[in-house]
């Protein structure tokens, strides 16, 4: 769409309210090669995600990746696929819907709240013009990565303003940058391995499994390491779990460049070789469950480690729909609405009154 094109802006007969905008990666519309595809390609094509000059990385991805890929992550996707859909988008959804419950139990009626993903649907630009539809004049967006990337937090900013560009009348703007060592979300992690291990017993050790980013990154100055190192020391803090038990990895390489490391398959056949009978894993840099963490850790890392020798692999689950994350996120959500709950938009419909005045009677505005 030309950015030299401007759309109207009326929002005649809606009250003007204020939304809170939730996004999350995306995920394919089915566990098909024909869904996976445009889905990878819209990823993949991110130079946010893919920082390669693109005259070099065009015939790598449209040559090689989308004839190969698409099937074979198809077929990981089949294998934690629900009856409801792709999990992440399942419990996206069901967070959206929690988190609308729980602000207007809390007295915070009248906000819009939404979920938008930043690879295929529902899209951030889908998303925010149906916000404008209902009156929203001012947005909050909140991804949902608890730690800051490049790739991920930065790219969601990105589309929501290059979405901005072409409205004649923008809305009035917050974004959640990162929340990596926000309480709420750090005793919830620690909530669920507390319940898990009241249930299964302590394990030899505690792996806290994060998403991998090139190293590279690192070394330019993107936070991520850092905040991911942060959350698993304030995790391990929580729990009162001896510190050399826990052991930090990255997972989900992509390509033949080093990423951050120590990797977190090879971490767990070392575990096994050493001896460790029981490891425990979680993801805390996902705050839902999915083929990440589903298929790459429950099911690839669990074969791994037992292959090696290890007894006993318990893989502890996201944090889905566990009521401290949805307090956590209300809270979150709270905290940078700030403001904007004291003080209600101002009036639009007055403005609008007074433009159509104007428009009517010819006169100068
Ligand atoms: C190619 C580079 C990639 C970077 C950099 C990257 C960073 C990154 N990703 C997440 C969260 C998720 N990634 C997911 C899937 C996924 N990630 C990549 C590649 C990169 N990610 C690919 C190609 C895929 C698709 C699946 C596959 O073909 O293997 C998912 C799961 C999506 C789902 O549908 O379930 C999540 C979530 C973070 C947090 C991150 C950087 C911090
Ligand atoms: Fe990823
Ligand atoms: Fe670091």
């Amino acid at each position: 769409m030309s950015r030299y094109w401007l759309e109207p802006s009326f929002t005649h007969g809606t009250a003007p309210r204020t939304g809170v905008l939730l996004v999350n990666l995306g995920t394919p519309a089915a566990p098909t090669p024909a869904a996976v595809r445009p889905y990878l390609k819209q990823f993949l094509s991110d130079p946010r995600v893919v920082e390669i000059p693109r005259l070099l990385w065009w015939p790598i991805l449209n040559g090689i990746i989308l004839n190969t890929r698409p099937a074979a992550s198809a077929k990981k996707y089949a294998s934690i696929w629900t009856d409801e859909g792709s999990p992440l988008l399942v419990h996206t959804l069901r967070q959206t819907g929690l988190l609308a419950e729980h602000l207007a139990g809390a007295g915070h009626d009248g906000l819009d709240i939404r979920y938008a993903m930043r690879y295929g649907a529902p899209s951030i630009p889908a998303t925010l013009n149906a916000m404008r539809a209902r009156g929203c004049t001012r947005i909050l967006v909140l991804p949902l990565y608890p730690q800051f990337s490049a790739s991920t937090t930065a790219t969601v900013f990105d589309e929501v303003a290059h979405c901005l560009q072409h409205w004649r009348n923008p809305p009035e703007l917050r974004l959640v940058r990162d929340f990596h060592d926000h309480p709420g979300y750090i005793a919830a992690l620690a909530g669920n391995v507390r319940r898990h291990w009241a249930a299964h017993g302590h394990p030899d050790r505690l792996v806290l499994s994060f998403h991998g980013v090139p190293r590279r990154t690192l070394e330019l100055g993107d936070p991520y390491h850092c905040e991911c190192r942060t959350t698993a020391r304030l995790v391990s803090e929580a729990l009162g779990f001896e510190p050399d038990r826990v052991l930090v990895c990255f997972q989900s390489r992509f390509g033949k460049a080093r990423w951050l490391e120590p990797y977190t398959q090879p971490t767990l056949e070392t575990l096994a070789a050493q001896g460790m009978g029981r490891v425990d894993v979680m993801c805390p840099g996902f705050v839902s469950d999915c083929l990440e963490t589903l298929e790459e850790i429950a099911i690839e890392c669990k074969e791994a480690f037992l292959g090696k020798g290890g007894k006993a692999f318990h893989y502890i689950a996201c944090l889905n729909e566990e009521s401290a994350w949805i307090d956590a996120l209300a809270d979150l959500a709270r905290q940078h609405l700030g403001s904007w709950l004291e003080h209600s938009p101002p009036d639009a419909a007055a403005l609008a009154d007074t433009r159509e005045r104007a428009l009517a009677s010819g006169a100068e505005h």
